[in-house]
């Protein structure tokens, strides 16, 4: 076997303080040494971190190490973690060389059973984990000295194909086909592409195992930075929350003159949603033009067109010959060559060809490609550089392998109609016709404020009595950015009149729609929609709706120097906030820009019993894709507080209200759904 690389890793929080407390890593060294007299030993030692652990592994595998013995990690203990660590890393397990381990191992000691040991394949390393004492790595390499040999032989033996693909991918060239050749000497190129023709499976595979060896590392971001990124710790409460036992149901005993019945009318969603819509049309939106590098999700406010066909010129589609079709198959004089990017002027005769490549256009009095496959090289220069004549094997078909002139595009072609939403592939469209910027509808200015006096800013490490974080701000912040809105945060008011006048007002200076959250329900604090009505003369379009959570949500518009402004006055529960920002908010946004303002829906199979409450509910859910129909699992405790239960939600399951003959579906029961988040958050 040709020499290669064994790695020793010593898994051990105490040999990691102090290395002179590692025998079983130079034991087994001493034994792969005995075995493997010609291969490079490497040796390393780090603590019992599953990460580092993950990372070594990945390392020396990345580095086509043969084979990798741990030592240590193995056990019982809430440290031991070199199983999981390995598991991660190996695409194939060998589970008969772990039970080999412990089947001798058990007829020395009973301990045997307390060794978790894993073993398996990660692209062409073989790893095996072994206990931590010097007796057992004695015993243990005992075991697997036999097959050692043989196994990695195997290993290497089996990459052959894989290994092709990797190099190409890393930007070698295919070895055995076409290692030797010099790319000047272009008589020689290959007439069959050397690379073999994958099935997506083996490209996915290839993609995921060569990809899982990026050895990424943990930055720190900021909240307000860190939407979709993936998270690299596990965080735990700090505080139980609410931190104080919290009243359901105001306390109504000591503020002897507020209404006991709300006066706002409780609206269906129907009817709530067509106030939105009715008013929000309203909005006289302008036109603005932005740079193509910043249009992403805008509504295109004009039709553009092709200002050139596409492709401007008769474009080849293979590398290979631009040739005269009348001239059928047999030899031809290759007169000159074509790449992308150059024009050649001097029209070929008949018996003449081009070389060309995909791309290029073609030579004037060419009217067909042959692809490099389908001709045989006949003659070349003495340095091959350069081929003299080359043999058309088939004969080719006028336009065949050609883009005519405006194949794609068409002069004048609409390559985007008023109202349609700027997306990839039309930014990608608008950049190759010629279009640096686009008139896009406006969209509203959106702010946001939280109400409470009970809200401190979420940087502050200490709650004081009775307080608790602001979450609404940062929730509502991203989830607008999620659907694509930016807007501007406010800060917290206090319950007070003068407080909620004072921000109410900065916030309308600012922005067209205002989105705040708080102080909307029944108690004595609750004084937003007096503070609308009666200081900002706001019309309440609805002030109550039937809907769990969301209940009080509150809908308001006013003059405000000279404008009309929109008020979502969510209630302060921070998954009222988040349900009712997307119900309301998206669509009166969605509106404003003339878009179709609904969520999609489709139907979904509930995966557990779902009791229903007197309002319908929308309930925070995933999606699992393993059946015909989606099945949909709710997370966790509904409560309109736990704002756990809408993280990683990907759709609102719309259950209707319970009535005396239904209150609660079955499992398997199929209700829709409107979606609205990603389908793909892990
Ligand atoms: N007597 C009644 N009481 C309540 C009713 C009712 O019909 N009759 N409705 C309940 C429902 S339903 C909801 S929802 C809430 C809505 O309350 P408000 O909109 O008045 O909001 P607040 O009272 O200010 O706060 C409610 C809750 O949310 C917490 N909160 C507020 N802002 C934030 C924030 N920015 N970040 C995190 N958490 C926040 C606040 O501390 C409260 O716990 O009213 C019920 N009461
Ligand atoms: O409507 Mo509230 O949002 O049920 O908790
Ligand atoms: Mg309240």
């Amino acid at each position: 076997m040709a020499a290669g690389i064994i790695v020793i890793i010593t898994v051990s929080d105490t040999c990691y303080k102090n290395p002179t407390n590692d025998t079983s890593g130079p034991t087994l060294v001493e034994l792969v040494k005995s075995l493997f007299p010609q291969s490079t030993i490497q040796t390393t030692i780090i603590p019992d971190e599953r990460k580092i652990i993950e990372d070594k592994l990945k390392e020396y595998c990345m580095k086509n190490a043969d084979l990798i013995i741990t030592t240590g990690g193995t056990g019982f203990s809430n440290r031991d973690v070199t199983p999981e660590a390995t598991r991660a890393v190996i695409e194939k397990e060998a589970p008969a060389i772990s039970v080999a381990l412990t089947i001798e191992s058990l007829k020395k000691t009973p301990m045997a059973m307390v060794s978790r040991s894993v073993s398996g394949i990660c692209d062409k390393t073989l790893i095996i984990n072994f206990p931590g004492s010097k007796k057992a790595v004695i015993e243990c390499f005992e075991v697997v000295k036999p097959i050692l040999h043989h196994a990695i032989e195997i290993i290497k033996n089996d990459t052959k194909k894989v290994k092709s693909v990797h190099d190409s991918m890393q930007g070698h060239v295919c070895p055995h086909k076409i290692s030797s050749v010099d790319v000047t000497k272009v008589a020689l190129r290959p007439r069959e592409s050397p690379y073999p023709m994958l099935e997506m499976t083996e490209a996915f595979n290839i993609v995921d195992s060569v990809m899982k060896k990026w050895v990424g590392t943990v930055q720190q971001v900021n909240i307000e930075n860190g939407l979709g990124y993936v998270v690299a710790e596990s965080l735990y409460a700090k505080e139980p929350m609410p931190p104080f036992p919290a009243s359901i149901k105001d306390d109504v005993t000591k503020v002897a003159l507020r209404p006991r019945e709300s006066p706002y009318p409780m609206l269906e969603m129907s009817e709530a949603f067509n106030i939105v819509d009715s008013v929000m049309r309203k909005w006289v939106g302008t036109v603005q033009q932005v740079n193509i590098e910043d249009g992403l999700g805008y509504v295109v406010a004009e039709s553009l067109y092709a200002k050139e066909p596409m492709p401007p010129f008769p474009a080849s589609i293979k590398d290979g010959y631009a040739c005269i079709s009348s001239d059928g198959a047999g030899v031809r004089r290759v007169r000159a060559a074509v790449t992308a990017g150059d024009s050649f002027d001097l029209p070929l005769q008949s018996g003449e060809c081009a070389r060309i490549n995909t791309g290029a256009p073609l030579p004037p009095g060419a009217d067909c490609v042959v692809q490099v496959e389908d001709t045989k090289l006949i003659s070349a220069t003495p340095d091959n550089e350069t081929e003299l004549e080359v043999e058309i094997l088939t004969a080719p078909k006028p336009q065949q392998d050609v883009r005519p002139i405006g194949f794609d595009i068409t002069l004048g072609d609409p390559l985007v109609t008023e109202g349609a939403v700027l997306d990839a592939a039309l930014l990608g469209v608008l950049a190759g016709a010629g279009y640096q910027n686009v008139r896009v509808r406006t969209r509203p200015v959106v702010a946001i404020l939280s109400t409470g006096n009970e809200l401190q800013d979420p940087s502050e490490v200490t709650l004081k009595p009775a307080h608790i974080r602001d979450s609404n701000q940062t929730m509502l912040k991203a989830l607008l950015k999620e659907q694509g809105y930016t807007s501007v945060c406010m800060g917290v008011a206090r319950d007070e009149a003068g407080a909620l006048r004072a921000s109410v007002a900065a916030a309308l200076r600012t922005a067209d729609v205002l989105v705040c959250t708080g102080g909307v329900s029944m108690g004595e604090k609750d004084l937003l929609k007096p503070v609308l009505t009666q200081d900002f003369d706001a019309t309440l379009h609805f002030g109550r709706v039937r809907m769990k959570p969301g209940k009080p949500s509150t809908f308001a518009s006013c003059q405000f120097e000279g404008k009309t402004k929109y008020i979502f006055a969510l209630p302060g529960n921070p998954v009222s906030a988040y349900v009712c920002c997307l119900l309301f908010v998206i669509r009166a946004l969605r509106v404003c820009e003339h878009r179709n303002a609904e969520f999609p829906r489709m139907r979904v199979r509930l995966t557990k019993q779902f009791p229903l409450d007197p309002r319908p509910e929308y309930v925070r859910a995933v999606l699992k894709f393993t059946d015909d129909m989606p099945s949909a699992e709710v997370l966790g405790n509904q409560c309109s507080s736990r704002l756990l239960s809408a993280c990683g939600a990907s759709v609102l399951l719309e259950m209707p209200p319970a009535d005396k003959d239904l209150r609660c579906l079955a499992a398997g029961t199929v209700v829709p759904a409107i979606i609205t988040g990603r389908m793909d958050l892990n």
